[in-house]
């Protein structure tokens, strides 16, 4: 059946079983070694222009928790770095982990972050985010990693939702949040030719992960960890672990903004 998670008998071990793409050229996360990866002074930096007015919903998809964005035009977006063209912001989303030593999807020269923010932009060469995650240009997605520190103001705003979506299909109301309040200062990046990190692991992605990682506090993070994968009435299982390991690299380069 498709009911894919993270526990031992539906987690990313499994997914080749109903996703093949799974063992596929160009998965992701992988790990991103600095020290491998090539300096090219033609990437550009990242343009990203976001409206807080397109700000919908946060939602608990029984995998992650969501903010989703009115994509019907173009007033949140992302242009240049490695891409061309105009891509949409569609959602954002996180990966974490049960402690602070591990969660985040991409690792560092082995390096795990307790989290990983993924903003989910899509090509609008095409007509709709599900035209577009089957194209190998289709989408773009911005990952953050967070780091254990300060308290994060933009964060707590998304904090203080939880209580609305505590259970896998809740989702509540969300307006007026500046994605952009999620982003590190710096925008140096590293950028890869890879996949979507859950099923259908769609290879459509162009990633662009941000050197920098922003800041959350252990309490945060405790925080995440109340949200649940399961439904109101069904058995409580933590959201926690909700993250794809590293995959291999099959001879993709990794370029980088910065030398
Ligand atoms: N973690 S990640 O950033 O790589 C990621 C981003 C988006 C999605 C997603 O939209 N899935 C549902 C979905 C919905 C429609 C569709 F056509 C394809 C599709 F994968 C999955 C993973």
């Amino acid at each position: 059946s498709h009911a894919w998670g993270y526990a031992a008998n539906n987690g990313p071990d499994k997914w080749a079983d109903s996703f093949p793409i799974a063992n596929g050229p160009r998965q992701s996360p992988i790990d991103i070694v600095p020290g491998e990866a090539s300096y090219d002074a033609e990437l550009k930096p990242l343009v990203l222009k976001y409206d807080p007015s397109t700000c919908l919903e946060i939602l608990n998809n029984g995998h992650s928790f969501q903010v989703t964005f009115v994509d019907d035009t173009d007033s949140s977006t992302l242009k240049d770095g490695p891409i061309s063209g105009t891509y949409r912001l569609k959602q954002f989303h996180f990966h974490w982990g049960a402690s602070d030593d591990k969660g985040s999807e991409h690792t560092v020269a082995g390096t795990k972050y307790p989290a990983e923010l993924h903003l989910v932009h899509w090509n609008t060469k095409y007509e709709s985010f599900g035209k577009a995650a089957s194209q190998p240009d289709g989408l773009a997605v911005v990952g953050v990693f967070l780091k254990i520190g300060a308290k994060n103001a933009s964060l707590q705003k998304l904090i203080d939702a939880f209580e609305s979506i505590k259970t896998q299909g809740r989702q509540s109301s969300f307006a007026n949040f500046n994605p952009a309040t999620l982003l590190p200062g710096c925008l140096d990046y590293w950028t890869y030719d890879g996949s979507l990190t859950t099923p259908p692991l769609l290879e459509s992605v162009t990633w662009i992960v941000c050197k920098e990682p922003i800041s959350v506090s252990s309490e945060q993070m405790g925080k995440f960890r109340s949200l649940l994968f399961s439904a109101e009435g069904e058995a409580e299982s933590c959201m926690v672990d909700n993250y794809r390991p590293p995959q291999p690299l099959k001879g993709r380069s990794v370029r980088a903004s910065f030398k």
